[in-house]
């Protein structure tokens, strides 16, 4: 699904009004319209005492269509105007006309926080006081409204998104609508899927108000988002005269003393997402470990004894290689990292630590084939690209890091978000079972696995993080998040995969 930037919304809004020969007030009326219709529909009329929020542009004015539909429906309703500048917009002035006409109670303007009314628990309230046009930390009385509002525990419907929220900047030092659901759009906001403002969002979803379909298909988002739709048109089916040979062959450099799980789990991510061989590269007391927790998978060990890997170096021709997993840092390995990265032309997937290696040295970095597919946690990422002010800037700061070294940059985290040639793809699977040891480890063998069978390096790297949480989205029916662990995410990665193509089930 695209993910519009707030200039984006507004061209579109554009389109449709010339395209539809529409004022921008029919807009607001259909937005509206289904918002109330969504509320009204789960609500079926039982008196809830109603308390909407307005402010004075078009996200209050969607406020104001809102109220209406209440007050036509008998539904106890307040309105409650959020007087937070005098530049009222031209369809909120309309919209308040129309309400005028259906009811004598007319809104009560809020100016100060001494006009601030209660709000209970029992409340339905619904937030329009901002949408998109947010571009700076809302009046101090107004964030303390955002404060009562979140400190009553009524369930809050945002129109649009939560106000105070930025949608494409992050608006710093100001407090946020913390809402039960939010009602987006046409659209999801891309700040929904970042942690500095994701963290208030439980539950959205996206109302179509039938913006035009030929600026909707034809507009080129930055951001996207990656669902089961998007997922199924990546998946390549498998063909009958295959064999093992067709899938590739993935290896995987990982493991050291006492880390030689996560070889072993970056293995099991490579055989469950299909590659037709894998093979481990790893430390020679590694090397039992692995032959006898994972028959599947072939192992090579460097010439030493060492608890950590002293040479990367192997008679081998696989199809690409998955590096970092459980490595360590040492000096020697460092050192063999560079060799090895010098002479390799092989595709490459680098992880953990690898990844600060690269870190620590820069330099290296430039033997990196093109295409290569970096998977950072935010840790990870910090050492490689350096601090961020915000969400926004790391977005950006990432981008320009994987144009200048032309590589997929994979930024885990609740919403992983991958990044190539100045485009976001936001993946919506996963849970927070996935916050637990060795998941990454799984991730690096999975989109290996992928490369291995013939995907190329951005769509293993999407395709790979959406299966991998498909799976522990399956796993956690079974597990909750406490129980599941990063084994059990390789164990439902086929199950992944079935659901890409499972029907619905049918009601009888
Ligand atoms: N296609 C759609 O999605 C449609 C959405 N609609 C709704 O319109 C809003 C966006 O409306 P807009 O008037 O542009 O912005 P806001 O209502 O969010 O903000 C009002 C206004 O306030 C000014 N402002 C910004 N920050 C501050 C501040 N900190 N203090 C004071 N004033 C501030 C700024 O100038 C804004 O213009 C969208 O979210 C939807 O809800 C349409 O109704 C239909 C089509
Ligand atoms: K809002």
């Amino acid at each position: 699904m695209k993910i519009l930037s707030k200039e984006q919304v507004y061209q579109a809004d554009k389109a449709t009004e010339n395209a539809e020969n529409i004022p921008s007030y029919n807009l607001m009326e259909r937005a509206g319209g289904y918002a109330f219709e969504f509320m009204h529909q789960r609500l079926q009329g039982q008196p809830v005492p109603v308390k909407i929020f307005c402010g004075i542009g078009n996200n209050g004015g969607d406020g104001l269509v809102i109220a209406r539909y209440f007050v036509e429906h008998q539904y106890p309703v307040d309105v409650y105007v959020v007087n937070y500048s005098d530049n009222r917009s031209k369809d909120f002035l309309l919209a308040l006309e129309e309400l005028k006409k259906v009811t004598r109670k007319w809104p009560q303007v809020l100016k100060s926080e001494d006009d601030l009314p209660q709000i209970n628990r029992e409340d339905l309230v619904v937030d329009c006081i901002f949408g998109i046009g947010i571009n700076r930390p809302a009046p101090k009385w107004v964030q303390q409204l955002f404060v009562n509002i979140n400190q009553s525990g009524a369930y809050t419907v945002a129109i649009d998104v939560p106000s105070g929220m930025g949608v494409d900047v992050y608006i710093k030092d100001s407090e946020v609508i913390k809402p039960t659901i939010v009602l987006s759009f046409q659209t999801p906001k891309l700040a929904f899927f970042l942690p500095q403002s994701g963290k208030y969002i439980n539950n959205w979803t996206v109302l179509d108000i039938g913006l035009d379909r030929n600026f909707m298909n034809s507009v080129q988002t930055q951001a996207q988002l990656i669902d089961k739709a998007e997922a199924q048109q990546m998946y390549k089916p498998r063909t009958k005269f295959s064999h093992k040979g067709t899938y590739g062959h993935a290896l995987l450099i990982t493991g050291s003393y006492g880390k030689t799980g996560a070889a072993v789990l970056s293995c099991k991510g490579a055989l469950s997402s299909g590659a037709g061989l894998v093979t481990a590269y790893t430390t020679q007391h590694g090397l039992p470990i692995l032959q006898s927790s994972l028959p599947e998978a072939m192992v090579l060990a460097d010439r030493y004894n060492g608890k950590y890997l002293e040479e990367i170096q192997f008679d081998l021709a696989p199809t690409v290689i998955g590096v970092g997993p459980g490595l360590g840092t040492e000096k020697i390995t460092q050192q063999a990292l560079k060799t090895f990265l010098k002479a390799n032309k092989i595709p490459l997937v680098v992880d953990a630590d690898a990844l600060n290696i690269l870190s620590e040295n820069q330099e290296f970095l430039e033997f990196l084939p093109k295409y290569s597919v970096l998977t950072p946690h935010p840790k990870e990422l910090e050492r490689l690209i350096g601090t961020w002010e915000d969400d926004f800037e790391k977005l950006k700061k990432a981008e320009a890091f994987s144009k200048k070294y032309n590589c997929v940059l994979v930024l885990k985290d609740a919403h992983t978000i991958t990044v190539f040639d100045g485009k976001y793809y936001v993946n919506n699977t996963g849970n927070p079972g996935l916050a637990t040891g060795g998941s990454g480890d799984v991730l690096t063998g999975i989109i290996t696995g992928l490369m291995a069978q013939g995907y190329d390096a951005l769509t293993a790297a999407i395709f790979g993080v959406y299966l991998h949480g498909k799976a522990a989205d399956i796993a956690i029916n079974h597990t909750a998040y406490e129980g599941l662990t990063a084994s059990m995410i390789t164990e439902f990665l086929g199950q992944a995969y079935l659901d890409l193509f499972a029907q619905p089930e049918q009601k009888q």
